[in-house]
């Protein structure tokens, strides 16, 4: 982005006041649905990325709800059903009468609350985007009684699904006293090709003790038109969609569709991926539970590893396209000797290869422990086998298991070396880690995006998915979290914390690091500080960038 043009569009920009249309009491003006033309004069950042939108979001994409504010400020805001439903009764918030909530403190969000998506900044760098700040509005567009809610969880599993299950219903039931809940089975084919089941506070009660999703999941089966006719049918005026990047994107369709036949029927998703691969929030639920796991098979490891001469272990971690869980589980545990995952590619052999490193560590200490994630090394594996472009029900690529590739490889490399004795053990917990219980903190977690989900939507918010964004639950529009996916920066500090720790090879020549360091590219994303609270490296490349 050039940032002449941004400032100068950003200081011309007229000064807008947030409208929230739940909070009736406040003086504002109207938000703005910019064009993405209109916007490509108005927000560079936006233009930039309208212009690699994919058709799956296109059409949203063409109504953003955009408003610009004074020093850079831009509000990414999220669709109402006052947009395309006009004279819509509202109601009082039932919490007020809450004998639990009413004794907050200005329980309800202030109108102009956004939530910063940068929170470290120049003196003179703008504002940059903003989302709606989730939490409970002063007005409903639902009455208790007439509210008609389902619930449907697509995709992987992830521990903490059936606490989020569990805390939409029970949210629902005890801050705004809605008594009709719907659950979908098997994903979004159980829209209609299942029965529903009728889920009560009762019904759920321990649910959150139990791995997996009480409503099932699925992969494909998503038929639009099916499934608004079927929430159409069943008079479901709030649905609640937890699921991945997928799962978003579904979700997306199915609220165009709703806009389109002009039903008042608000459609909240509610972000799931074990990976961490989803933009924009800071962390999904469910990855501090397998990352706490994952250390157990990492212990067992260490532990073959150190009992035997020249032990090795190697545990597989998911991760398709993102290395979160393998990086953070490996800065956790202290006993992995090297990590590889997908966005870092690695090698062999050779000088400053894999099987290098291990020689000499085993030399070192005798034993050592290697974290893989899923997804890493795909490009050797295709090299050595026969590439198999295979895809699940979703589309996503079916991966070969690079677990059990490098461990043979391992084993062949040191059965040529007739000096050296290596004993190997492969260790796949993946699915084991998958399908727990999620822990302490992801169940308040969970508890907390329920609750932002049930108010954005009792406020007539729609179109949207809920996240903390360093640390704020926000409302985030469909397509900022399906435009691209969250991946570790290997040029970002993060990384090199992890790289400090193992000692490991970074698998990347001189030439490599320079370019790195100067390239627009990494830059950019570096500037997010992506792997996780590294925002402090944005000022010095933001610096660099703006000469
Ligand atoms: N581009 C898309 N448009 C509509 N639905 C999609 C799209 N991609 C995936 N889905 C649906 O979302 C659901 C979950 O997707 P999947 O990729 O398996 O998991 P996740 O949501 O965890 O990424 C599936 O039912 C799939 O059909
Ligand atoms: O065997 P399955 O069910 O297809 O799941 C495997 C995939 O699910 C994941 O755990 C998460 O993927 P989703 O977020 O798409 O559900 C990946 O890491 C893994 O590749
Ligand atoms: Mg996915």
């Amino acid at each position: 982005m050039d940032s002449s043009i941004a400032s100068s569009a950003y200081v011309s920009a007229p000064k807008f006041r947030c409208f929230d249309p739940s909070n009736s009491s406040s003086p504002m003006s109207r938000t703005r649905n910019f064009s993405a033309s209109s916007l490509a004069s108005a927000n560079p950042t936006g233009a930039m990325r309208a212009s690699r939108s994919s058709t799956d979001f296109a059409t949203e994409k063409d109504q953003l709800k955009i408003v610009p504010g004074v020093a850079g400020y831009v509000l990414e805001d999220v669709p109402h059903l006052t947009d395309y439903i006009s004279d819509l009764s509202t109601y009082p918030n039932p919490l007020q009468d809450n004998p639990s909530y009413s004794v907050v403190k200005q329980y309800f969000v202030n109108v102009d609350d956004t939530v910063a998506q940068k929170i470290v900044v120049h003196k003179s760098s703008p504002r940059g985007t903003h989302f709606r700040r989730a939490g409970p509005r002063q007005k409903v567009y639902f009455e208790t009684d007439d509210v008609h809610a389902c619930i449907v969880t697509c995709g992987g599993l992830c521990p903490g699904l059936n606490t989020v299950i569990r805390e939409i219903i029970c949210g629902l039931n005890h801050m705004y006293g809605v008594k009709q809940v719907l659950g979908i089975e098997g994903g979004y084919r159980g829209f209609y090709a299942r029965n529903t089941i009728p889920l009560t506070p009762k019904v759920v009660n321990d649910i959150h003790k139990r791995g997996g999703t009480i409503l099932g999941t699925s992969r494909g089966g998503h038929d639009t038109s099916k499934i608004v006719d079927s929430i159409q049918d069943r008079g479901i005026n709030q649905v609640y969609i937890i699921g991945g990047d997928g799962t978003q994107r579904g979700a997306a369709a199915i609220y165009e569709e709703i806009k389109r036949r002009g039903l008042k029927v608000a459609v909240a998703g509610i972000p799931k991926t074990i990976d961490n691969d989803i933009p924009v929030i800071d962390k999904s639920f469910g990855f501090d539970t397998a990352v706490e796991e994952a250390q157990r098979a990492i212990n067992a490891a260490h532990v073959e590893a150190e009992s035997v001469e020249n032990g090795v272990g190697v545990v597989k971690l998911m991760g398709r396209y993102s290395g979160f869980i393998a990086m953070y589980a490996t800065l956790a545990s202290r006993d992995v000797d090297c990590c590889l995952i997908p966005e870092s590619p690695f090698y062999l052999e050779g000088e400053g290869g894999l099987f290098e490193f291990m020689e000499r560590r085993l030399k070192e200490n005798g034993h050592m422990v290697i974290v893989i994630a899923e997804g890493a090394g795909q490009e050797l594996l295709s090299e050595s086998m026969r590439s198999m472009d295979k895809q699940d029900a979703s589309g996503n690529k079916l991966l070969q298991d690079v677990g059990l590739w490098i461990s043979q490889k391992i084993r062949d490399h040191f059965a040529s070396k007739q000096r050296m004795v290596m004993n190997l053990k492969y260790i796949d917990p993946t699915y084991m880690i998958r399908a727990i219980p999620s822990n302490a903190s992801d169940n308040v977690y969970c508890t907390l995006l329920a609750h932002s989900a049930i108010h954005g939507a009792m406020a007539g918010y729609t179109g949207f998915t809920v996240g903390p964004v360093n640390g704020r639950h926000a409302y985030i529009p469909f397509y900022r979290v399906i435009e691209t996916q969250n991946k570790v920066v290997i040029t970002d500090r993060m990384w090199a914390r992890l790289l400090s720790s193992t000692n490991q090879p970074s698998f990347l020549s001189a030439q490599e690091i320079k370019e790195g360091k100067r390239s627009g590219d990494s830059t950019a994303t570096l500037l997010d500080g992506d792997n996780g609270g590294d925002s402090e490296v944005y000022t010095e490349a933001q610096a660099e960038k703006e000469g």
